[in-house]
């Protein structure tokens, strides 16, 4: 397909570059255009944001994580010759797993649970903001209409998201209380994936683009997928930060969330999530009251009373098990609902957390 306006040819669009100073030519448009350089991410680096401007982030990001196999598959589709397809495959198998509960969509999903989302919510992409729709869907369009050579080279933002990757995992680390290295475990993952990825692709990109309108194509088509990047941030920046306005049926603050405790909210403890594993504290034991009939947490100096829910419960807390696999072993033995079990146990689990007989 030809560009309706098409980019305007410049000298250096006439002239045969080398390989080299192809590659420096490419490396030159992220170090103009790549999406470090945005505003929104340095404020979430620098721990500038609010948590609802960080859920925000979370949520629409999202959605790209979520495209970008349905993008590989594409790529994939158009590549005749089965041995550029055996190395472009493993980028699916990286997002998708090989197993539910593997892979890089799930890892983003942690995330976004991490800062509070409720997992259907999430998946829903309902809360989305639809230009972060259109731009990673215009990505996806892209790598179908374009040629294979456009279609590599618009993935080379890889090249450049080792850096910012670094840079946010410590700045967010620092500077939110709300983050923990487990709720970014999807960015371990992306350190040694993307230049595996990046450098495949820089590599088919430097033996391809053999004539002047066939880089001229590389550097538009890595200039187009900055432009993808850049404009999702612009959105949330817009809708979160300045001047806040969110569109309609966008995500608002306060929806969408697994609802915190109370208890645990009110007394300000750090609250447990579905992927905390939870133990009994040194000294704390369960035991069953003979006198009483009575199940009951037996603490140095204080027992607490269980419910049968709780007995079932913390006979499963074995400092192995995560508050998310207790909910599934319960999910099953009643053939219920897990996600409904999960939020109960973890309001029971907070509740005791608050009171001192339990901890993660
Ligand atoms: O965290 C980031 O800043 C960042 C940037 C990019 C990128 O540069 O496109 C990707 C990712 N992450 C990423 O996680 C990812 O899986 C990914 C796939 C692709 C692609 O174009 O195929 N880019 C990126």
């Amino acid at each position: 397909m030809t560009a309706p306006f098409p980019t305007p040819k410049t000298d250096e669009a006439q002239r045969l570059l080398s390989p080299e100073e192809l590659e420096a030519a490419l490396r030159d448009i992220g170090a103009r255009r790549y999406h470090n350089l945005h505003p929104f991410h340095r404020l979430l680096h620098d721990g500038k944001l609010n948590k609802d401007q960080v859920r925000a982030w979370a949520l629409n990001r999202y959605y790209y994580q979520a495209m970008i196999p349905v993008k590989d598959a594409a790529v994939l589709a158009r590549m005749t010759d089965a041995s550029l397809r055996r190395v472009w495959r493993q980028r699916i198998v990286d997002h998708d797993g090989d197993a539910p509960g593997d892979g890089g969509i799930e890892r983003w999903l942690k995330l976004a649970e991490g800062v509070g989302f409720a997992r259907t919510y999430v998946e829903s992409t309902q809360g989305i903001l639809s230009a972060t729709r259109f731009s990673v869907d215009a990505y996806v369009h892209f790598v179908k209409e374009r040629s294979l050579l456009e279609a590599i080279a618009s993935s080379l933002t890889e090249m450049f998201s080792p850096t910012i990757i670094s840079e946010r995992v410590a700045g967010m680390l620092t500077n939110y209380d709300f983050i923990t290295k487990d709720t970014l475990a999807y960015f371990d993952k992306r350190l040694t994936q993307a230049p595996r990825d990046a450098d495949f692709a820089i590599a088919y990109v430097k033996e391809h683009a053999t004539t002047p309108a066939l880089q001229r194509q590389a550097m538009d088509a890595l200039t187009f997928k900055c432009n993808v990047l850049w404009t999702q941030l612009d959105a949330l920046y817009f809708a979160y930060v300045a001047p806040g306005m969110i569109p309609p049926d966008a995500w608002t603050p306060g929806t969408g969330l697994v609802p915190e405790p109370a208890v645990a909210q009110a007394t300000g403890t750090g609250t447990l999530t579905a992927h905390d594993v939870p133990r009994l504290p040194r000294g704390v034991r369960l035991r069953h009251d003979a006198v009483r009939d009575q199940h009951v947490l037996l603490a140095p100096e204080r027992t607490f009373d269980l419910d049968a829910n709780a007995v079932m419960v913390l006979e499963l807390v074995d400092g192995q098990r995560s508050v998310r696999d207790i909910a599934g072993v319960l999910a099953e033995k009643f053939t219920a609902d897990a996600s409904v079990i999960e939020a109960d146990i973890l309001a029971m689990l907070n509740d005791l957390a608050t009171k001192r007989v339990l901890e993660r």
